[in-house]
């Protein structure tokens, strides 16, 4: 049996769809699509599966599999996300310059979808500062930017209005607003539990703050992206003509090709773009961009002596991880009690600015805990997108022994050493263990570590990795 659907939500669809209202119903009855984004500097090759139109990076998988049995996924080789919220990549690509260094902020940040497939668009010499407000929340967030190993992003944990403490810092904002998720409701029926005429109208209400809450801290001419995963007008093109017209900004259209089933939308002068599941394989979406009038002009640097928040870590220290990172040269070695962190060199003054301002949980790339004269390397470093693998000993696992690793069991793999190990899967390192004798210490997270049991027959389905039986 199908879904029912909240009827007041059904009689506003009839309006908004007319006659395709059937179609879109029946589209909700059927599975959702699977799709997966991949992360070229992890995984460059071409995988076998049809890609998803509006991305470069996105592909359908033909159908669901067990994700947290395949190591590629702890490794940050790929993300799983839906295929419609990619969409975001060609709000960047035609209108923001992907070749500059650019400061972005990715408000609603958590768990990581739009995050991650920014910080692969963005150059590594920009900024993107990933934001969630809820503290357990931004800890995933978190996990997946350390998974994903790009190196130029700071997670903070703040309320929106806390960016007005940065009048003008960002050249690019995504607000991805929590919203009634009407788009979700053949994904989640808890979405569809919680729905109400009420409820659009709070989120409504909710989604107006949060852009007043922002909108300072957004340089003039600088862009503003806007998405949700609903569908009504209030929630949408509604609140993005009321910016526009109050802020008097530009609204921005994109040009579409029309195979790919997106529908355009125009209220005042304001472009919005619709993700129907009759129309595209993918969830319910809505995305519309604006510019924020005005030119921006450099602001005076102050001759007076700043004061930093961030320590350099000692030249000693330096030198014992420097080359510990490809292009070490890029980076600003900077030690929080006894964590030793990377930071893009050009990023230095910015990253300490929001470490002044705001709550940062992390930032750039913890590279090693740094106590007495030994050094012990972090998950982070093993993760980064730029380690020096070179330097380290590395070992191949299979597939069982892998997610044994995950599961933070005890592995053996032979040898006597007392070294640090990085242990990959398909060259993808998964993390550290440390062989002390015979025995060898996992030094996989802990929060991170698969719970799951490992079923009797271990498979990875898809782009070339055969069935392995145990
Ligand atoms: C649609 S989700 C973001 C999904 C994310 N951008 C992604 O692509 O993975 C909206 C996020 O907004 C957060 N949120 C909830 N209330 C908020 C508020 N008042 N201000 C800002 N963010 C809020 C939620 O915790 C949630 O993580």
């Amino acid at each position: 049996m199908g879904m029912e659907l909240p009827q007041s939500f059904a009689q506003r669809m009839k309006g908004q769809l007319g006659p395709d209202y059937t179609r879109f119903e029946e589209a909700l009855q059927r599975p959702a699509p699977t799709s997966i984004r991949l992360n070229r500097k992890k995984l460059p090759g071409q995988p076998n599966m049809p890609r998803i139109p509006w991305t470069e990076t996105g592909y359908y998988l033909p159908e669901r599999p067990q994700f947290t049995l395949d190591p590629r996924l702890h490794a940050g080789g790929y993300y799983v996300q839906e295929a419609s919220s990619m969409f975001l990549e060609q709000a960047l690509r035609q209108h923001a310059d992907l070749g500059q260094p650019l400061h972005v902020l990715d408000l609603c940040g958590a768990p990581g979808g739009k995050t991650t497939h920014i910080a692969s668009l963005i150059s590594p010499d920009s900024l993107l500062v990933a934001n969630e407000v809820i503290r357990s929340r931004a800890s995933i967030l978190a996990e997946n930017v350390t998974k994903w190993g790009s190196g130029n992003v700071v997670v903070t944990n703040n309320d929106p209005r806390d960016f007005g403490r940065l009048p003008e810092f960002f050249d690019v904002m995504v607000v991805d607003a929590p919203c009634s998720g009407e788009g979700m409701f053949r994904k989640d029926p808890q979405a569809m539990n919680e729905w109400s005429d009420e409820n659009v109208n709070l989120c409504a209400q909710r989604q107006q703050r949060i852009l007043m809450d922002v909108w300072e801290a957004l340089r003039p001419g600088g862009l503003l992206i806007y998405s949700t995963c609903t569908w009504n007008l209030a929630e949408n093109e509604q609140n993005i003509a009321w910016l526009a017209d109050q802020e008097n900004a530009q609204p921005l259209s994109l040009t579409l090709d029309p195979a790919w089933g997106v529908e355009a939308t125009s209220l005042n002068g304001v472009s919005g773009y619709r993700f129907y599941p009759h129309q595209v394989q993918g969830e319910g979406f809505f995305l519309s961009v604006i510019r924020k009038a005005g030119e921006y002009e450099d602001p005076q640097q102050s001759s007076k002596k700043k004061k930093y928040k961030l320590t350099l870590a000692g030249k000693k220290e330096q030198a014992m991880v420097n080359n510990w990172l490809v292009e070490p040269d890029r980076f600003a070695w900077v030690q929080y009690g006894e964590v030793i962190s990377a930071i893009p060199e050009n990023l230095f003054e910015e990253v300490d600015q929001l470490y002044q301002n705001l709550y940062v949980i992390y930032a750039g790339t913890e590279i090693a805990e740094a106590k007495g004269k030994k050094l012990k390397p972090l998950q982070a470093l093993a993760l980064s997108q730029y380690i020096n693998k070179a330097v380290f000993r590395t070992e191949e696992l299979n597939l069982e022994s892998a997610l044994r690793y995950l599961r933070k069991e005890d592995i053996g793999i032979g040898g006597n050493s007392n070294n640090w190990i990085l242990l990959q899967f398909g060259g993808l390192p998964l993390g550290w263990a440390k062989q002390v004798g015979n025995r060898l210490n996992n030094y996989y997270p802990k929060e991170w570590r698969i719970r799951m049991e490992l079923p009797q027959v271990l498979e990875l389905k898809g782009w070339g990795i055969k069935k392995l039986e145990r």
